[in-house]
């Protein structure tokens, strides 16, 4: 029996200009599962300020970190599913198993890859979403977005998904085998920042597990690279608008820690599977900059798991318990 796996990342504009952030930052921001705002109030803010003044600014933004013609996130996503794909044709030689990437906005849609992979004989379908740390903003929508190319269509595969991994023992060693890494080539800093990206603080109050998963995940890396309290900290990046998110928040804090008289700070970023606008320029470009600005002297920032070897293998390990489940027999 064929099947086909879909990898599915956030999304990302199709090319570094205006008129496409526009139309990415309109598809993704006006999914209800990311803005819970109340719907006009929201639409006046979306279309009278966000679309007119944010998309000439993100694409400016954009084009500083474009690379092989398209954006990071795209890029190193396509190649972890790439090689993720060669490990699963030299581990299931005989089997039909077919592997796509798929964003939730933008290119290429959920639909369009579910239509390819169905038109290709694949009677089995597993979706595993990017996201280590389950959100309704991120893994929900996501959720919602299968189930309605499904609503669409009659004849509904088998199918099945991941809905986190936040504490897989896989993600945690690959994290800390980077750091481990990053340390071995630079020397280690007086402190690990492990930086996430933010939802409002109302969500978790209305019962989003995200904080916890970060948490968690956080407290799970630093035992495995064995921290003490006082070595790391967790924090939140990537605010958008006045309401209050998760905190403490990553500028802050690290404006905080410098102040305080850190010279050298190690930063990762664990909730982003590869590398993308909020790590690069966010991170490695704002944040740091405030960092140096207010006393810092090193902000070592530490990359994402992107196409690594532990990256493959994570994601080996998790498409393995699809393939090898024993559903399919019964049809
Ligand atoms: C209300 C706004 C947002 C919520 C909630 C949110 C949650 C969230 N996002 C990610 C991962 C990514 N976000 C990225 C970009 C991005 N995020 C928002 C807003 C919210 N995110 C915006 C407006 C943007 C676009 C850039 C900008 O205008 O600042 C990206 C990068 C995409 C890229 O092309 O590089 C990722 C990845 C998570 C994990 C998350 C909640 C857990
Ligand atoms: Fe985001
Ligand atoms: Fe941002």
């Amino acid at each position: 029996m064929k099947s086909g796996i879909v990898f599915i990342n956030l999304g990302t504009p199709a090319a570094p200009t205006t008129s496409a952030v526009r139309q990415f930052l309109k598809q993704f921001l006006s999914d209800r599962r990311v803005v819970e705002v109340p719907r006009l109030i929201w639409l006046a803010i979306l279309y009278g300020i966000i679309l007119p003044f944010r998309s000439p600014r993100v694409a400016k933004a954009y084009q500083q970190i474009w690379m092989n013609d398209t954006s990071p996130l795209r890029y190193f996503s396509q190649r972890l599913v790439d090689g993720v794909a060669k490990k699963i044709g030299a581990h299931y030689p005989g089997e039909e198993i077919e592997l796509r990437l798929a964003m939730n906005y933008g290119q290429t849609s959920i639909a369009d890859t579910v239509d390819e992979l169905l038109a290709a004989g694949c009677e089995r379908l597993f979706f595993l979403p990017l996201f280590p740390q389950y959100s309704a903003t991120t893994t929900a929508a996501v959720h919602d977005e299968i189930n309605r190319v499904f609503s669409r269509r009659r004849d509904i595969p088998q199918w099945s998904w991941l809905r986190n991994y936040h504490r897989q023992v896989a993600y945690v060693e690959a994290l800390a085998q980077s750091v481990r890494q990053y340390w071995s080539e630079h020397g280690r800093g007086e402190r690990l920042l492990m930086s996430f990206h933010g939802i409002p603080k109302r969500n978790v109050e209305l019962g989003d597990p995200y904080q916890r998963h970060c948490e968690e995940t956080a407290a799970a890396l630093a035992t495995t690279l064995g921290l003490n309290d006082n070595e790391w900290q967790l924090s939140y990046q990537s605010r958008l608008g006045k309401a209050e998110w998760l905190q403490p928040y990553t500028d802050k804090t690290v404006i905080a820690l410098a102040m305080a008289g850190v010279k050298k700070l190690d930063v990762l970023c664990p909730a982003f599977a590869v590398e993308c606008l909020e790590t690069i320029e966010e991170i490695d470009g704002e944040v740091h900059e405030y960092f140096v600005e207010n006393g810092g002297e090193e902000f070592r920032y530490i990359p994402c798991l992107n196409d690594s070897e532990a990256h493959q293998n994570l994601m080996f390990l998790l498409c393995k318990s699809f393939i090898e489940e024993k559903t399919h027999l019964f049809s």
